[in-house]
C-alpha cells in the first residue's frame, strides 16, 4: 500500500476480456488505483483504444509485460493465457500479490498438471505456495496467502454446490454427471475458428467430451471435500450467447437422504455468505439472474427419479467465473472488506 493506503495493482494481460472486467471492476473500488497495464498487440495503446466503454477512465498507457513497472505494484492480477504465465509470475518480486486467472496454478499435481496441459510446470516450486481461490471455501488460505490461484469459470460453477454434499456425504461421490454450458466470452477475445458468429449463433455444441482440462480441476476440489479419489463425468457446451455459465449436475441420493436435505446443507454452508445464494426447493436459476454480478445462485430439484436429485448453479464467467472472484480474493489477500466494488446487481432481463 501507498501513503495514501492506496492498494497499487498491476493487471497483465490487461487488453483481453478478463481484463477489461477487472478494470470495469476496480473502477468502483475505493481503495486501489491501477498503476500497470500490459498487452500484447495492443501494447502502445492507451486502453480506451481497445475498449472503447473503458475511455472515460484515467489509466496507464499499455506495454508489453517486458517493460511493466512491477516493482511500483502492491499486487498483480496475470490475465494471460494458460501456458505463458508460470515463468512470468517466477519473475515477479516477491513482495508482489499475484492473483492469477490462468490455470498455470491451479492443479497441486504437477504432473496432473503436465498430463492435462501437454507440458511440464515450469515453476513447480511457486506451485507448492498456490492458493486455490474459491473465495468461500478456502478465504483463510487466501488471506495469507502471496500467490493465488483463481479457479476456472466451469470448475467454480460446479464446486461451489457440489463440496458442500460431498463433504456433508449426502450423495454419492462415484456417481456426479456435470452437464454445463457457457457463453463465448469464456473461449477469450483472441480471433478463434470456434469463436465466430457463425460457428456459434443459432445452435449449440458440446466440446471437450470426456477431455475437457477442468475435469481434473473439478476432482481435486471434490476428492479434498471427500478425502478420498472422485472422478466425475464432466462435459462443456458452448451456447451461443456472450456470458453466463450454467451448470448442471445429476447425483444419486445417498440412504435416506432427500433433495430437501441436499438444499438445506448447501444453503447452511453458504450461510451469510454475500455472493451465494440458494433458491427455495424445486425453483431452478438462469444466467440472466447473475449477468454481470459476482453472484452465483444455486437450485435444487428432486428428481422424478427416485434416489435422484438435479442440482444447477449459475454464474458469469467474466465474473464470479473470472474477474469478480479475482477482485474477492484481492480484497481478502489486502484485508480489505471482501464485497467492495463488486456489489453492483444483476442486468436483467
Ligand atoms: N474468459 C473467461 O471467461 C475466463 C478466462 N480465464 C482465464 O483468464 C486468462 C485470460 O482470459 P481472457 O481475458 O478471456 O483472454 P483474452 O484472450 O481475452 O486476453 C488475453 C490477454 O493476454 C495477452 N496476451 C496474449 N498472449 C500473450 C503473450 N504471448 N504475451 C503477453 N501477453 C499476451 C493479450 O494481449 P493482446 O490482446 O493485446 O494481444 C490479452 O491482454 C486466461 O488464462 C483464461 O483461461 C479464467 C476464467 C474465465
Ligand atoms: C467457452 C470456453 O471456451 N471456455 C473455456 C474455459 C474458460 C475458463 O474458465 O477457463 P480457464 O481459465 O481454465 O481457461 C474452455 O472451455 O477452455
Amino acid at each position: 500500500m501507498t501513503a495514501s493506503n492506496e492498494l497499487r495493482v498491476g493487471i497483465l494481460g490487461a487488453s483481453g476480456y478478463t481484463g477489461a472486467e477487472l478494470i470495469r471492476l476496480l473502477a468502483q473500488h475505493p481503495s486501489t488505483r491501477v498503476t500497470m497495464l500490459t498487452g500484447d498487440r495492443a501494447a502502445g495503446k492507451p486502453l480506451g483504444d481497445v475498449f472503447p466503454h473503458l475511455a472515460y477512465l484515467d489509466l496507464p498507457i499499455l506495454t508489453k509485460i517486458e517493460d511493466a513497472k512491477v516493482d511500483e505494484c502492491d499486487l498483480i492480477f496475470c490475465a494471460l493465457p494458460h501456458g505463458t504465465t508460470q515463468e512470468v509470475i517466477a519473475g515477479l518480486p516477491k513482495q508482489v500479490k499475484v492473483v492469477d486467472l490462468s490455470a498455470d496454478f491451479r492443479l497441486h499435481n504437477v504432473d496432473t498438471y503436465a498430463e492435462w496441459y501437454g507440458h511440464a510446470h515450469q515453476a513447480p516450486e511457486l506451485q507448492k505456495e498456490a492458493v486455490y481461490g474459491i473465495t468461500e471455501l478456502a478465504r483463510e488460505a487466501v488471506a495469507k496467502a502471496r500467490l493465488v490461484a483463481n479457479p476456472g469459470c466451469y470448475p467454480t460453477a460446479a464446486q461451489l454446490p457440489l463440496v458442500p454434499l460431498v463433504e456433508a456425504g449426502l450423495i454419492d461421490s462415484d456417481d456426479i454427471i456435470i452437464d454445463a454450458k457457457s457463453g463465448v466470452s469464456g473461449a477469450g477475445r483472441a480471433a478463434k475458428e470456434g469463436s465466430l458468429f457463425t460457428e456459434v449463433a443459432e445452435g449449440i455444441h458440446a466440446y471437450g467430451v470426456a477431455s475437457h482440462r477442468h475435469a481434473p480441476e473439478i476432482e481435486q476440489g471434490l476428492t479434498a471435500a471427500a478425502g478420498r479419489e472422485i472422478r466425475v463425468n464432466f462435459t462443456p457446451h458452448l451456447m451461443p450467447m456472450s456470458r453466463g455459465i450454467l451448470s448442471t449436475a445429476y447425483v444419486k441420493l445417498e440412504k435416506g437422504a432427500s433433495a430437501a436435505d441436499l438444499r438445506d446443507a448447501i444453503a447452511k454452508r453458504y450461510e451469510g455468505e454475500p455472493f451465494v445464494r440458494v433458491l427455495p426447493l424445486g425453483q431452478v436459476p438462469a444466467t440472466r439472474h447473475v449477468r454481470g454480478s459476482n453472484h452465483t445462485l444455486i437450485g435444487v430439484v428432486a428428481d422424478r427419479l427416485k434416489g435422484r436429485a438435479i442440482v444447477i448453479s449459475v454464474i458469469d464467467n467474466l465474473v464470479k467465473g473470472a474477474s469478480g472472484q479475482a477482485v474477492q480474493n484481492m480484497n481478502v489477500m489486502a484485508g480489505l472488506p471482501e464485497t467492495t466494488a463488486l456489489m453492483q446487481p444483476p442486468m436483467f432481463p
